[in-house]
């Protein structure tokens, strides 16, 4: 390669890193200290996240929910290059955010970004990729609203998109939390599952990543009962691609305060959820899902001296 092509690319890959840590720096230097947060998945929840990417099996693209900023799209990115990344953003304004930043770092030919509820878009999607054959998932970052997780999973699960060994990462199931996702994931026979603890960006509270591997058995039963138009998981407990125990009515409250929390947080004005709050609400979260067996199986602390992520107990 010519020298200056060289010099091109180390400068493409300077700037790459220097927006991702200028999101970093934004979210510990200006907001933090105003005791706001800034909702992206940085520092431990990028070693959780570009750890688990590493595991995807080769050959998908990488689906994210929940685009804010581009910020973890980026990251994933640079984690796999060869992977396409697509990622799905509800609200147009982050959608136009994320789109001029990935092009500003360079990526924009990596990274697609698509703009609509993930209900509405999720099973459309195949049809922009040459259809559900052609459309296989290596990974997915579900990291939008927490107790939608476990529907749209399952519509990814209905359109047979999951490779086997498809590695599916969740951020914040702790706080405000996802216990319907977590009893399905942690109860159910499809996944060899990891609840990652792990500190909040740029807040001085735990949280926890799922991140769950696909068994090899269960992406073909997910191939085999594939269909283009997925339906609404009826019941708690009950979907067309696999079961589990229906879950208990403790789970189903925590869920609901999850909303209410998540919906305070996120008013205009915002702050209105302290940090001190956010703590409390976590340690309490976490005691109660204990009782129903759903507890952290791995530390990221862990895993910046080098331990493998499902080691890192
Ligand atoms: C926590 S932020 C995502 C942060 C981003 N993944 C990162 O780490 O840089 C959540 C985003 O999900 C979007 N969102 C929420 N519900 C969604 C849905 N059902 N479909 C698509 N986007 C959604 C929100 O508008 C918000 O921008």
């Amino acid at each position: 390669m010519p020298e200056k092509n060289v010099a091109a690319v180390l400068r493409g890959v300077r700037l790459l890193h220097q927006v991702c840590d200028a999101i970093e720096r934004f979210g510990e230097d200006i907001l933090g200290p105003a005791g706001q947060w800034l909702k992206v998945a940085g520092r431990h929840k990028t070693t959780v996240l570009s750890k688990a990417m590493k595991a995807c099996p080769t050959g998908g693209s990488i689906l994210e929910i929940g685009t804010y900023c581009g910020y973890s799209a980026l990251r994933m990115a640079m984690t796999l290059p060869g992977a396409r990344v697509v990622s799905l953003e509800v609200d147009p304004a982050h959608m136009v955010i994320a789109r001029n930043m990935v092009a500003y770092a360079g990526l924009a030919h990596m990274i697609d970004i698509w703009t609509g509820h993930s209900k509405d878009v999720l099973p459309r999607l195949p049809r922009k990729y040459g259809g559900r054959h052609n459309f296989k998932l290596c990974g997915v970052f579900m990291d939008q609203k927490g107790s939608r997780y476990h529907e749209d999973l399952s519509v990814i699960e209905q359109l047979g998109l999951l490779l086997p060994g498809a590695v599916v990462v969740a951020d914040n199931v702790l706080k405000p939390g996802s216990p319907l996702f977590l009893w399905r994931l942690c109860k159910g026979q499809s996944y060899d599952n990891h609840v990652v603890r792990v500190r909040e960006f740029a807040m001085p509270s735990d949280d926890w990543m799922s991140v769950s591997v696909l068994r090899a058995e269960a992406a073909q039963a997910f191939a085999e009962a594939s269909v283009d138009s997925p339906v609404v998981e009826k019941a708690k407990g009950i979907s067309p691609v696999g079961n589990w125990p229906v879950a208990p009515e403790e789970l189903i409250q925590l869920q609901w305060e999850s909303d209410r929390i998540r919906a305070q947080a996120t008013r205009p004005g915002s702050g209105s959820v302290s940090f001190d709050e956010w703590a409390k609400y976590a340690s309490n979260m976490k005691e109660k899902m204990a009782l129903h067996g759903i507890v952290e199986t791995a530390d990221a602390a862990n895993l910046e001296e080098g331990a493998e992520l499902w080691s890192a107990t």
